[in-house]
């Protein structure tokens, strides 16, 4: 089986949760083995290492941004492959000294998030990683917080895409996905 292949047949959809009408996607069956979570970091940093994203000007990727909670499982262990910084995304109230904020929207209300303003230097190369990208509310957020910062935001990459959902339109650099939801 191919290796995104078998990555997808790990996820579990869970209908109705955490409220009804949504298919919850879990990601934490892939967590459960250590063969797929070797599978899917190697998937990341091979694309990483590609033309299309490191080496499309000789950029060297300096920083890995993840996002609160599900993107500090894997952020930290590609960045470190990579030679790259961590730096995690925070709700707000979360992070401790000086910190850049951006709004976003939820599917009730708004929330807002952190970063650490002095964990990105200005021209730093940056790329984004979460779980899944729905309404990309959250992604378009940690965006404006890189670009406070001063960085530049190479690609924002995710297990999961709800493509239906359209996201890829809202972002200020390309998106990739292991796996594709196209219908909801
Ligand atoms: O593209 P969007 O519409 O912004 O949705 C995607 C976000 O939603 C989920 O996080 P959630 O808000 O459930 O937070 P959690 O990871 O802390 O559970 C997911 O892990 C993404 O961060
Ligand atoms: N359908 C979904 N599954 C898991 N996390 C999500 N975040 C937003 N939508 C989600």
């Amino acid at each position: 089986m191919a290796d995104v292949e078998y990555l997808k047949s790990l996820l579990t959809a869970h209908p109705d949760f955490p409220q009804k009408g949504i298919v919850f996607l879990d990601i934490f069956p892939i967590l459960r083995n250590p063969v797929a979570f070797e599978t899917l970091v190697t998937n990341f940093v091979h694309h990483l290492n590609s033309k299309t994203v490191a080496q499309s000007s000789s950029k060297k990727i300096d920083v890995v941004v993840g996002l609160d909670a599900r993107g500090f499982l894997f952020g930290p262990i590609i960045a470190m492959r990579l030679g790259a910084a961590f730096v995690p995304v925070r709700k707000k109230g979360k992070l401790p000294g000086e910190c850049v904020t951006a709004t976003y929207e939820k599917e009730y209300g708004t929330d807002s998030f952190e970063m650490q303003a002095d964990a990105i230097k200005p021209g730093q190369n940056v790329v984004v990683i979460d779980d899944l990208i729905a309404t990309g509310g959250s992604a378009k957020a940690a965006g404006e917080l890189v670009a406070k910062c001063g960085g530049k935001t190479l690609e924002y990459l995710f297990i999961i895409e709800l493509s239906f959902l359209k996201a890829a339109e809202k972002l200020d650099a390309p998106l990739y996905s292991l796996v594709q939801v196209d219908d909801d």
